[in-house]
């Protein structure tokens, strides 16, 4: 009897579940969320975009049209005003904690600052780490004078190649990993602008394609991990071996991060430095380079070359004027990161116990939130007119000066935001001033590469990672 009826019995349970779990996903909160209808029940057309590459541009076309508060999926949402980069980001000094998402990022098998979670846990790596990137620590001869040298080598290649089709794409990367590495591990930062050996380590850093893999990862980590029982690739084996050797050197200058690490070994042991200084040395590659590239990319085209007369001027009216003493030179490169931001994409949080009213909105706990810098620089029109095109004169404006850098998100916000962010603003203002005020750059005839961006997991970079500049020596 039993046997007989079983198929009608599973059958009807089947639809008890389904029925319970859409009138549950029907009654949640986050359904009342503008947004398309099917993402009241699935988050899958959302994984499909990731997996093509196309969640950033998506979400950006969901925000178009549905306004600043997105619905992604039924426990998913998207934000892209002020008042939600506050709270989620910012509220209670470093915001909600971060989602699993963020375990991708784990270096040698260790949660670094990046990757770990929570709050609590994340304050205390803080506490060791912030000061070596502190203004005034970046601002020590010791760290700006390693800048120097390289943007030095990297003025030296463009004069050799002057009048030429150079690939600057490559030599920003380089410059990116050189200063990076300085700031890590001087006297043992690398040379890639001139040495092959350390060249290839920038090429193994900077030319991976390895979004769906990361995805699969992040998806179905169980499925993933049995697979990598039988083959475990290694990532980046160069750049571990360069990270892990220098790790045991021990007459590291007294600015750099691994200094600080070491005389902190109570409190990190040694994978934790090895891993967090290979994360810093990750961060602050393809961050600074492809924010520099698309830059002066931007500033290569005809409708820009006025920009770099106006650097010019400025560089030449008083030569020894400080870097943070140059209005325009500033605002060149707020404007390159809002228009280009190398972390474009969404940066995810978990709603905190209790839920939280964001932007007029109840969101359960628990629920994914996120603002993506691609969005919030682009639509909110009142702050940031004509959000589209490349115009550094928006920032010299007094009038609306403060809401312009609330809303600026490039480095994120609040105490989870980018802690390199005063060593990356000094590289590319020492590189700009270098450059510009000896050559002016067009985009070479050659050029045939594409500059849209291609998303990576969280960051982008031009398409087909070549960026062809001719410099020209200004007489
Ligand atoms: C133009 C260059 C850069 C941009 C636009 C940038 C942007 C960002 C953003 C948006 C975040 C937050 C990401 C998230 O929460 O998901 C972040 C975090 C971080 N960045 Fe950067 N970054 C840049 C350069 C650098 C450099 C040069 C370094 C170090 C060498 C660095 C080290 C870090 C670290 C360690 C974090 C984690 C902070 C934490 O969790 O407390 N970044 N960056």
């Amino acid at each position: 009897m039993f046997l007989d009826s079983w198929p009608v019995l599973a059958a009807a349970a089947l639809f008890i579940l389904i029925s319970t779990n859409l009138i549950r996903r029907l009654r949640s909160p986050v359904a009342s969320i503008p947004g398309p209808l099917y993402t009241k029940f699935t988050s899958l057309w959302l994984m499909r975009q990731e997996f093509i590459a196309n969640r950033r541009p998506y979400i950006h076309q969901l925000h178009e049209k549905y306004g600043p508060v997105v619905r992604l999926g039924p426990n998913e949402v998207s934000f892209s005003s002020g008042e939600a980069i506050k709270e989620i980001y910012a509220s209670g000094g470093s915001g909600y904690d971060k989602t699993e998402f963020y375990t991708l990022f784990k270096q040698f098998g260790v949660r670094t600052m990046f990757s770990t979670l929570v709050k609590g846990d994340h304050s205390q790596k803080k506490r060791y780490i912030a000061g070596q990137y502190a203004n005034t620590n970046i601002m020590r001869p010791q760290v700006m004078s390693g800048i120097q040298d390289r943007a030095d080598v990297f003025v030296q290649q463009c004069r050799n190649s002057a009048g030429m089709s150079t690939d600057a794409y490559v030599s920003l990367h380089c410059y990116a990993l050189d200063c990076a590495t300085h700031h890590l591990f001087h006297p043992h930062g690398t040379h890639s602008l001139e040495r092959e050996e350390d060249l290839r380590l920038m090429k193994e850093l900077s030319y991976h394609n390895s979004l769906q893999r990361y995805l699969c990862q992040y998806y179905f980590p169980d499925i993933w991990n049995f697979f990598m029982k039988f083959s475990k690739p290694k990532r980046s084996p160069d750049s571990n071996d360069y990270v892990l050797k220098t790790n045991e050197q021990s007459d590291l200058g007294e600015c750099t991060l691994l200094h600080k690490l070491q005389a902190s070994k109570d409190f990190f042991q040694k994978t934790e430095m090895a891993a967090e200084c290979m994360d810093h040395m990750a961060a602050g590659i393809d961050t600074t380079g492809d924010g520099l590239c698309l830059l002066m990319h931007q500033m290569s085209l005809p409708e820009s070359q006025y920009v770099q007369k106006k650097l010019f001027e400025e560089f030449n009216q008083e030569p020894d004027k400080p870097l943070d003493e140059l209005p325009y030179l500033d605002a060149v490169v707020k404007e390159g990161l809002r228009c280009f931001p190398p972390i474009p994409m969404s940066q995810p949080r978990y709603v905190p116990s209790g839920g939280r009213t964001i932007d007029g909105y109840f969101v359960p706990m628990g629920t994914i939130v996120s603002c993506q810098a691609w969005t919030v620089h682009r639509l909110n029109e009142a702050v940031y007119p004509n959000g589209e095109k490349f115009i550094p004169e928006r920032w010299l404006e007094e009038k609306g000066s403060l809401e312009r850098n609330r809303l600026y998100f490039a480095f994120s916000s609040g105490g989870r935001g980018c802690t390199g962010k005063h060593l990356a603003i000094a590289e590319m203002k020492v590189l700009l001033k270098e450059v510009y005020s000896r050559f002016t750059t067009t985009v070479a005839d050659d050029m045939v590469g594409s500059m849209e961006l291609s998303d990576q997991v969280i960051s982008s970079r031009p398409l087909d990672q070549t960026c062809k500049l001719v410099f020209t020596e200004i007489k």
